[in-house]
């Protein structure tokens, strides 16, 4: 599904106007499917109270609250500010019939239905005098929250909070999902997140063209790869994996065991000379060479038709480590997954790095966690007023790679703007060895021809729903077998 910005919701809003959908009509269908909400979802309330700011997050407020009464509910509004003469959310408030009292003075109760209706899309800073206290009282109390739009003090854009934020039990947003549905800390503010149809008809996003999607196998599925029947092993992809010294051979080898699990015909470790008898005591379908020199690697690549490699999981960020990159960042266009080490090795220098690559812009996919983006991208990562999207897109146009931004909210950017933000992980997956899973995964994707960000996409979406599978305890073991099921899954359906 595409995630709209706060911007790009405001043309929506103005080319459903066009389309004949006054806002009037919109406010009022907003405001009754939060109405509709309130009354399937907390039922047992036994009273409600609408908290209405001065915008048409408000304006929503008023209808939802008139139609609650209307349904047998004790209703309060209380506002901050009243909206403005002329606007629709200052019709709406008229067609309340109700008392309205000064948000000053509201004070919430642990059994009321608290609906919040401050502030949405238009929240343009920090919360601060009456709407911020009537905040800070409401959590205090610990009424249930059902936010309209979003949770007051939540970025759309960015899921930041400005000042202070609600903690909703649910949130009815409409049309299309915001960024701060999905991205942290709004994603976990918001509860859980229904998104309304308001009669805004989808045609406007032929307009829109929005670059944001919400990672789905709908955007990726009809690229994942379908071997033809008579395909030999080398066909279905050959993966290289870099291995690290003789103490840190792991890594590549989960790395390798995703790739063969996601459907590379045949995966190769490539080991230092020290590493070799520990590999080779422990690789059974996965293939072994040794390389001594980058030129090893080189020749490697292209004699054995290597279709993908991965570098960086367990590698070493040493000189000699250091030359391999450089080698295969320069001189070679195999597509490549650069992760771990291999991140670590670019930061050092990655103008340098890119500069040579850019060259001819072969695929390359950069899996940095947090950490490791700070250290790629520190301008990027220091630079507050860009949300983790902005962060991951710039990133992606600045080293003209598919970036997978990892984390709770895992973002996925291409260089041409494309991004997606997925929504399946699990704690679960934060267990060491488990980005080396993901790594292999998106080589193998790569491997077999998919296309680099539906590749990426593809093997975040995969890896979440593996964890998800196995749960509680897993190792990163486990996820290559339950990345195979989901994706023989994916591709019987
Ligand atoms: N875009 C659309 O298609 C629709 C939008 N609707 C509603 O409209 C909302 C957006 O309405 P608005 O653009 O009026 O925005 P909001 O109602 O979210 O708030 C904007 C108002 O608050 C002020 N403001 C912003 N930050 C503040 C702060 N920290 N302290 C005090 N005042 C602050 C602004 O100056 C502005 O007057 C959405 O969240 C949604 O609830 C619905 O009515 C239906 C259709
Ligand atoms: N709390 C979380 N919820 C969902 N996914 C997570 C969480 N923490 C980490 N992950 C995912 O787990 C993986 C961890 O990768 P990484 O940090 O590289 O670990 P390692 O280096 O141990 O393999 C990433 O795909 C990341 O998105
Ligand atoms: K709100």
């Amino acid at each position: 599904m595409e995630v709209l910005t706060p911007k790009e919701m405001g043309q929506a809003d103005r080319l459903a106007e066009q389309a004949g959908r006054s806002l009037w009509h919109l406010m009022q269908a907003a405001g009754g499917s939060v109405a509709r909400e309130a009354l399937a979802r907390f039922p047992d309330r036994r009273s409600v109270a609408v908290l209405c700011g001065p915008g048409n997050n408000g304006g929503d407020g008023y209808v939802a609250a008139r139609l609650l009464r209307e349904s047998g509910l004790a209703v309060d509004v209380w506002r901050s500010a009243e909206p403005k003469p002329g606007s629709d959310a200052a019709r709406a408030a008229d067609a309340w019939k109700g008392a309205v009292g000064a948000l000053a003075d509201f004070t919430p109760q642990a059994d009321m239905l608290v609906i919040d209706a401050l502030f949405g899309a238009g929240l343009a800073r920090d919360l601060d005098g009456a709407e911020r206290e009537a905040v800070e009282r409401v959590k205090a109390a610990g009424s249930v929250v059902l936010a309209v739009d979003l949770p007051s003090g939540v970025s759309g854009s960015s899921g930041e909070v400005m000042g202070e934020a609600l903690q909703a039990d649910c949130t009815v947003t409409f049309f299309r999902p915001k960024p701060g549905h999905l991205l942290y800390p709004g994603r976990a503010l918001c509860g859980e997140v229904v998104v309304a149809d308001i009669g805004i008809p989808a045609g406007v996003l032929a307009d829109i063209e929005p670059q944001l999607w919400a990672n789905e196998p709908a955007q990726w599925r009809h690229a994942l790869p379908r071997p033809k029947n008579i395909a030999h092993k080398y066909q279905r992809g050959h993966v290289a994996v870099f291995s690290g010294k003789m103490s840190a051979t792991g890594a590549a080898r989960l790395s390798a065991d995703a790739a063969a699990r996601a459907g590379a015909g045949a995966v190769t470790v490539l080991s230092p000379p020290d590493a070799m008898a520990a590999l080779a005591t422990h690789l059974t379908a996965t293939m072994l060479h040794r390389f001594d020199a980058p030129e090893d690697v080189l020749a490697f690549i292209k004699e054995r038709k290597v279709h993908a490699a991965v570098c960086g999981p367990g590698f070493g960020t040493g000189e000699k480590q250091k030359a391999v990159v450089e080698t295969l960042m320069h001189e070679s266009d195999v597509p490549l997954v650069i992760d771990a080490d291999a991140i670590t090795v670019l930061s050092q220098d990655l103008d340098c790095f890119l500069a040579v690559r850019n060259s001819g812009e072969p695929t390359l996919v950069l899996t940095p966690h947090e950490g490791e983006f700070g250290r790629l991208f520190p301008d990027l990562a220091e630079n507050k007023t860009l949300s983790k999207v902005e962060r991951a897109r710039l990133a992606a146009a600045r080293a003209k790679a598919v970036v997978i931004y990892k984390g709770a909210d895992t973002v996925i950017a291409a260089s041409d703007g494309r991004a997606a933000i997925n929504t399946n992980g699990t704690v679960w997956l934060a267990t060491a060895g488990s980005g080396d899973v993901l790594a292999g995964l998106v080589a193998a994707l790569l491997g077999q021809g998919m296309p680099p960000f539906e590749a990426a996409c593809a093997a975040v979406w995969i890896h979440g729903q593996a964890g998800q599978r196995e749960g509680f305890g897993l190792t990163a073991e486990d996820l290559p077998q339950a990345a195979r099921k989901v994706l023989a899954e994916l591709i019987s359906r």
